[in-house]
């Protein structure tokens, strides 16, 4: 698989080149940047990685191992990739890494809106590819590029499966199991706005419930914890571990020929749940370079409110932005 990461040479986007070269070191990655700089300094090192990664010296004969190259933005168009991943932003102010800061989401919105314009154009010159978001405030950007490229809404997709390992892991030492013995899916926006689908929650497979407290405490400290995370490592480090893991599950669902196990995406909606003109996680499958379907699960009634919440925080930005 060939995957062009614009913004590469980001916390994120450095972070997943190095996932996907452990993961298959066939797989070929090109960071684009405008910071070619720092770009030549994660290929170059990622490429002496990739020495170890694939155990060489290779016998004559053996499968090449993947490239490790940068390229600025705009030259995207000469490429062959599989799928594109979107990290880049502008620089976040001290501010932005405070969950309550008045206006930080604006503000970031603001701020990157014309950057994913200027990405949709580069973006123009290439055949509609898979294409994740991972920018902030996601579900806004994600509707904004998709809206931009004109592409089939099955290419275009937001990055907010963070949020469903922070639950599992919430949930988990509550019940006293590892977090991969959790099952919470988690729909909604991708910030405050966030839907853990607690009617249908596992643990060790068997079902589990909340009173509406403890709702509220889990909803709370997943809200908390990547600014806790960002605050304590510093502003420039956001939570790469996790975000580098769960775009490689992305990336693997989309390369796979059959469909993968419903993941929550935020994606352009086009009646399910009721909604329009707006991008909201919600369960998809992947499969063969798309979604393939897009799922409506039953929630209950907090659930459906809490879904409906989000949908118009996020249409409230868009009408903002398509005015
Ligand atoms: N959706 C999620 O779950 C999630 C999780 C974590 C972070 N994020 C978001 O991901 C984004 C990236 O975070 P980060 O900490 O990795 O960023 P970062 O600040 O480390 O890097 C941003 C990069 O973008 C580059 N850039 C700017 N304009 C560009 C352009 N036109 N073309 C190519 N590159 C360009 C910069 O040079 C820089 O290297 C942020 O918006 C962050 O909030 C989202
Ligand atoms: O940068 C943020 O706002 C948090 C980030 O989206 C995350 O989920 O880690």
């Amino acid at each position: 698989m060939h995957v062009g990461i614009i913004g590469g040479a980001s916390t994120i986007g450095s972070t997943l080149a190095y996932s996907l070269a452990c993961d298959d070191p066939h797989n070929s990655v090109t960071l684009f940047e405008t910071a070619l700089d720092a770009a030549w300094g994660h290929a170059t090192d990622l490429r002496h990685a990739s020495y170890h990664l694939v155990g060489g010296p290779l016998s004559e004969g053996a499968a090449a191992a993947g490239s490790v190259t940068y390229a600025p933005t705009d030259d995207i168009g000469e490429f062959d990739l599989d799928a594109v991943v979107v990290t880049a932003r502008v620089p976040p102010s001290d501010d932005d890494t405070q969950r309550g800061s008045r206006g930080a989401r604006t503000r970031e919105l603001d701020a990157n809106l014309p950057l994913i314009d200027s990405i949709a154009d580069s973006l123009d010159a290439v055949d509609p590819v898979p294409t994740v978001v991972v920018t902030n405030p996601v579900d806004r950007i994600v509707y904004r590029l998709w809206n931009q490229l004109g592409w089939p809404r099955s290419k275009v997709m937001g990055f907010s499966l963070a949020e469903t390992a922070r639950v599992a892991d919430a949930i988990a030492r509550r019940h006293d199991v590892h977090p991969t013995r959790v099952s919470c899916p988690t729909m909604g926006e991708h910030g405050e706005h966030v839907v853990p689908v607690f009617s249908s929650a596992t643990v060790a497979g068997e079902a589990v419930s909340f009173t509406p407290e403890q709702r509220e405490a889990i909803v709370d400290e997943v809200l908390e914890v990547p600014f806790e995370i960002a605050e304590k490592r510093g502003i420039g480090d956001s939570s790469r571990w996790v975000s580098g893991a769960g775009l490689l599950r992305v990336l693997r669902g989309l390369s796979a020929p059959n469909p993968t196990d419903p993941l929550c995406l935020s994606v352009p909606l086009d009646g399910e749940y009721g909604f329009t003109d707006a991008c909201l996680s919600v369960p998809v499958t992947l499969a063969d370079g798309e979604v393939v379907r897009t799922i409506e699960w039953d929630l209950d009634e907090s659930e459906t409110a809490r879904l409906r919440e989000a949908y118009e925080a996020v249409r409230e930005d868009v009408r903002r932005f398509e005015d």
